[in-house]
């Protein structure tokens, strides 16, 4: 079983702090989704991670080892950072077979990981004319070539259709249970609600959130109640002097946080108010991922 540790880690880039003392891990049987807005320094820490970059203090480690003490790195963790990285003029299979020559594999594992990313059929065309999608499953087969137990991707569904996303998801899904530590990036939190198990939110290299998914969402947009009556108005005022807050939800509605919907639906019979629905809202998870990482947002664009 091996974890990523991530533990008090900088790294600067002239008078830029784009990674500030950031510590998290990453568990072994779990996806872990890595979520911050656009230049939060998300690719820089999987950067460090994959021994790309130098951190400026602190450490990344794979079972407490550095990627550069790693023997034969591709056997303990593959990642997918950029999928146009793949040579155009290579067949897949070429590609493949290359580096499982450099790393020392054997060749069953390039046929192996074909057939696991659905990629056998065209395994002896270029790269070059592969879809997005293909180019992302090639480079997810390069990724498990080594069959390592650590994976990162950086921002994998970026520009897949549907069935390309949906493909990516339930992949990761399955390497999470086959005991594998998954590392996935986005900067959409609608991405990982399906996803992920775990997630470590950051804004400004900075540590915002490191939280499971389901408390995560019992924590942020929970508790609002949709409240449907024709005297809107009124009931508004009755809810108001009650200590809730009120928003005007679809006409003729009522959003109401602060009472639960049993102590809403006692307060209507109480005043003999009509209620046609009275419903807990499933809360919006990319309100509570704005809502959490709105200080951190490097460039806001101008509200209208
Ligand atoms: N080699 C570099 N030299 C200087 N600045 C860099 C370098 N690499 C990244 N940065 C800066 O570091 C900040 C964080 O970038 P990073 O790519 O890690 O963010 P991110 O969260 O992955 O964002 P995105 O989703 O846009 O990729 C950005 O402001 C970026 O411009």
């Amino acid at each position: 079983m091996t974890t990523i540790h991530v533990r008090g880690l900088t790294k600067r880039y002239g008078p830029d702090t784009v990674v500030d003392d950031l510590s998290f891990t990453v568990e072994p049987g779990q996806v872990t989704g890595f979520l911050g807005p656009n230049g939060a320094g998300k690719s820089t820490t999987m950067r460090i991670i994959m021994g790309l970059a130098a951190p400026t203090a602190g450490s990344a480690t794979l079972g407490d080892r550095d990627y550069r003490d790693l023997p034969v790195p591709l056997t303990e963790v593959g990642a997918l950072l950029d999928a146009a990285a793949v040579h155009g003029s290579r067949k897949a299979y070429d590609h493949l077979h290359a580096l499982a020559v450099s790393n020392g594999l054997p060749r069953r594992r390039v046929e192996e990981v074909l057939a696991r990313t659905g990629l056998e059929s065209v395994a002896g065309k270029r790269a070059g004319g592969f879809s997005l999608g293909m180019r992302q499953r090639l480079g997810i087969a390069s990724a498990l070539l080594g069959d390592p137990r650590v994976l990162i991707f950086d921002e994998p569904v970026n520009g897949l259709d549907p069935e390309g996303i949906r493909w990516i998801r339930d992949f990761m899904r399955s390497l999470a249970r086959e005991g594998r530590a998954v590392l996935v990036s986005s900067h959409l939190m609608s991405e990982m609600a399906q996803t992920a198990d775990h997630l470590v939110v950051i804004g400004r290299g900075r540590l915002i959130a490191d939280t499971g998914m389901s408390e995560f969402l019992r924590a942020n947009g929970g508790g609002t109640v949709l409240v449907r009556t024709p005297e809107a108005g009124a009931f508004a005022l009755r809810l108001t002097a009650a200590g809730a807050t009120v928003r005007q939800g679809p006409e003729p509605s009522l959003l109401v946080s602060g009472m639960t919907s049993d102590e809403i639906g006692r307060l209507a019979a109480y005043h003999r108010v009509t209620l046609g629905e009275l419903s807990p809202q499933q809360p919006s998870l990319e309100d509570a991922f704005m809502e959490l990482t709105k200080d951190s947002v490097e460039y806001q664009g101008a509200t209208a």
